[in-house]
């Protein structure tokens, strides 16, 4: 069946993601920010900037009129960074269809109000939390863009939002499961970017296989921890959201926010690795709020803790690593 699906934000996700859903036979329409961006999906097929040599099927159209993008979408899928989602709805509220479904794909924590991307529209846009659906999993852009299977996860409240989500973004190499636990598949796509920060950082510094493992098995361990104060299924983060995110993500090398833990990890400095990396690295502008979220409910995040030390207070990755390894002995649970 086809839908009228309009995707806001033409970036490396919203892209492959727009090409995704074109080959599951969807009539897509691409917001880009910058008319340029758009003009050139139209004229060359291309996305240049963000996914140079994949060619976007006509299926595709890209505007960078959002009202023209919106108009009578089924299906409205939020694909800019999570930092800019407020405002960006704000701009969109008046061309937003009524009835339509919202899928977001960002996996980041608000800065300031500790909010997920779901909580962020249900608030500011005051939709039933139901019609809000989240998209999250191992999923690098790049190896989506080329048409490598892949696996991922819709977490939908409602079950017939969820499974109506899955058959719209179906295709053979894309492969969407539903779960009902919207808050523990957006903290795994959020929290992971974080952990990648520090396995990125090891990386840089020269750290063997034992420190990787180390910090994903840990990392996991307190994602799950504060899943279970806010209320998310422990088993989530067992799935596609929780390892399989963190496995992509901490291993690959298409990972920006590993590639911006490995920057820092060779001593370049901040602000030169913020310039260097042009694209989206969620889990510097969420690690603060997500260590805030810990905080607020009594949870120990100690390698989120690091990682704030080194993305906001300006420590070095090598006094991160010590003051991890100092801290008191304890059990593994
Ligand atoms: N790239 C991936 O592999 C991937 C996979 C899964 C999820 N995600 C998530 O998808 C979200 C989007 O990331 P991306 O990878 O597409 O990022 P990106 O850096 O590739 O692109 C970001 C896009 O947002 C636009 N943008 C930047 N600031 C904006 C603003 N203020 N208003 C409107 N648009 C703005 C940019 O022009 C660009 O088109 C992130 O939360 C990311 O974690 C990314
Ligand atoms: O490139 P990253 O680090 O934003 O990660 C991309 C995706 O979230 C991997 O699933």
């Amino acid at each position: 069946m086809t839908s009228s699906v309009a995707v806001l934000g033409a970036g490396s996700w919203g892209t492959a993601f727009s090409q995704v859903l074109a080959d599951a036979g969807n009539d897509v329409r691409l917001w880009a920010r910058r008319s340029s961006a758009a003009e050139e999906i139209r004229s060359s097929r291309q996305n240049a900037a963000y996914l140079p040599g994949i060619h976007l099927p006509e299926a595709v159209r890209a505007t960078a009129d959002a009202r023209e993008a919106l108009d009578g979408a089924e299906v409205v899928v939020l694909a800019v960074p999570s930092q800019t989602l407020r405002a960006n709805l704000a701009a969109w509220a008046p061309d937003l269809p009524a009835g339509a479904a919202f899928l977001s794909l960002a996996k980041g924590i608000e800065s300031g109000s500790c909010l997920r991307m779901s909580e962020v529209v249900t608030q500011s846009l005051a939709v039933a939390e139901e019609r809000v659906a989240v998209l999250t999993g191992p999923n690098l852009a790049r190896e989506i863009a080329e048409r490598q299977p892949a696996a991922a996860v819709i977490g939908a409240r409602d079950e017939e939002v969820g499974r109506r989500l899955q058959e719209v973004c179906a295709t053979a190499y894309f492969r969407p499961y539903t779960n009902p636990d919207v808050v523990g598949c957006e903290l795994g796509g959020a929290v992971k970017n974080v952990i990648a920060l520090a396995v990125g950082m090891a990386v840089g510094m020269g750290l063997g296989d034992n420190a990787k493992a180390s910090l994903v098995t840990r990392g996991l361990a307190e994602t799950a921890r504060l899943g279970a104060a806010l209320g998310a299924d422990p088993l989530t983060f067992a799935g596609l959201a929780g390892l399989g995110d963190l496995v992509a993500t901490c291993f690959s090398p298409l990972s920006r926010n590993r590639s911006f833990g490995e920057r820092l990890g060779r001593g370049v400095p901040l602000e030169e690795t913020k310039a260097l990396i042009h694209q989206t690295a969620e889990g510097v502008g969420s690690a603060e709020s997500v260590l805030e979220l810990a905080r607020s409910h009594g949870v120990d995040m100690p390698i989120t803790e690091q990682v704030v030390r080194v993305v906001r207070e300006g420590a070095s990755p090598r006094e991160a690593v010590e003051a991890f390894m100092a801290r008191s002995t304890k059990p593994e649970r």
